[in-house]
């Protein structure tokens, strides 16, 4: 009989010793299945993070949002930032990544993400303090061990108590109760894809503005209205996702979803590898239309959406339609803009869309 108060009990040296403890163990599991969340509960989110200029700049400098306004001190205070700022979606990153341990490292994906508001510009050295509330928890009906949970999040600045940026996002969560489905959402294998759906009416003109500022997007749309087009393009640039990108970047946020950085647990996965945060893949391709445009600040992104996943090795290029110019919006140098943006991998399927509303510098 072993005595288990002897400090040698296990011998490491036989590995059929060791597995046999390993399968009569029970496992501490993280994270919380989809039972755990009623609506109206709040959490208040345990991780501190403070935002730092290092992890502000690899996540600009890897992600390809090279604006000067957030690398440069004469840059920033030009665009009217007091320091170097840290940039929103760095920022909304953070926000997100503390609260993965609380609300989805059970698992499941990332659906989608909307009214997200940005407040106030956040600095380096800022303490965050974010909390959640479930506003919405349903039964999926395409996928009977999952749940569908939506919840509100606001990420504060600790010391001053002031909002910096806010959202409301949508996961998938798995059940510790599979529930019988009618499989009404299911779809099945031998449903024609969507490449093959009828194709609907496009515009047979789609317009490129000349350049980046408010101007020129505003007299793309008025050129492109008047002649039944549409302002759309694409962005050249494409970013190849590596292990930085899809382990390093979220860890660094603190978001624990082993989607992220457990090769071993997503082998057997529907996506076979572990895959990009969903923050990281649009910046990407947040990126890529900034680099085309003169931001002045942003401010809001309404029905973010994660369509597939972004694994190992995929390319993720950006696709850009701008939707609306309203030119009474912001200061009087600036424009608002709304635009549709798409990443898409390198064979041309969506993984992400999103509504984003920026002001733009008009000249
Ligand atoms: C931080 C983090 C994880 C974390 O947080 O820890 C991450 O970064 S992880 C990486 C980023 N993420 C992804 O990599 C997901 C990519 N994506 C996909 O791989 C596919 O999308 C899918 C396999 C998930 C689903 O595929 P799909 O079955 O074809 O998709 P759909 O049928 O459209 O959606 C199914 C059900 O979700 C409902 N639904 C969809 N979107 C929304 C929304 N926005 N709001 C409310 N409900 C929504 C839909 O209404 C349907 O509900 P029902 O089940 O009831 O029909």
């Amino acid at each position: 009989m072993t005595d288990w108060s002897a400090p040698d009990a296990i011998d490491c040296a036989d590995e059929r010793v060791f597995q046999t403890v390993l399968d009569r163990v029970e496992t501490r599991e993280k994270g919380h299945y989809f039972e755990y969340f009623a609506e109206g509960d709040e959490i208040r989110h345990g991780p501190g993070l403070v935002l730092s200029r290092h992890g502000n700049e690899e996540w600009m400098g890897q992600t390809l949002n090279h604006d000067p306004a957030y690398w440069r001190p004469d840059r920033a205070r030009e665009r009217g930032f007091e320091a170097l700022p840290a940039h929103p979606d760095y920022l909304l990153a953070c926000v997100m990544g503390v609260t993965v341990e609380d609300l989805s490292e059970k698992g499941g994906y990332f659906l989608g993400r909307t009214d997200v508001e940005f407040r106030r510009t956040a600095y380096p050295g800022t303490e965050l303090d974010v909390t959640s509330t479930v506003v919405d928890t349903r039964t999926s009906s395409s996928r009977p061990n999952y749940g569908i949970v939506t919840w509100e999040s606001v990420g504060r600045d600790r010391e001053s108590g002031e909002v910096l940026v806010s959202y409301e996002r949508t996961n998938m969560i798995p059940r510790r109760e599979p529930v019988a489905s009618d499989g009404s959402g299911a779809v099945a294998d031998d449903q024609p894809s969507s490449a093959d759906a009828a194709i609907p009416d496009l515009p047979s003109r789609l317009v490129t503005p000349d350049g980046g500022t408010f101007e020129d997007f505003r007299v793309a749309l008025e050129r492109a209205r008047e002649n039944g087009a549409a302002v759309a393009y694409r962005h050249e640039r494409g970013r190849t996702m590596d292990e930085r990108l899809v382990a390093g970047l979220p860890l660094a946020t603190l978001n624990t979803a082993r989607q992220h950085h457990n090769r071993d647990a997503m082998a057997d996965s529907p996506s076979g590898d572990i895959v990009a945060y969903g923050d990281v893949t649009r910046s990407v391709a947040l990126a890529h239309a900034r680099s085309d445009e003169a931001t002045y600040r942003e401010r809001r992104f309404e029905n973010e959406r994660f369509h597939d996943f972004v694994t190992l090795g995929d390319t993720v290029y950006g696709f850009t339609r701008v939707l609306d110019c309203d030119g009474a919006a912001g200061p009087d140098h600036t424009g608002a803009v709304t635009f549709e943006h798409v990443a898409f991998n390198q064979e041309q399927t969506p993984v992400y869309s999103g509504r984003r509303t920026a002001l733009v510098t008009r000249q």
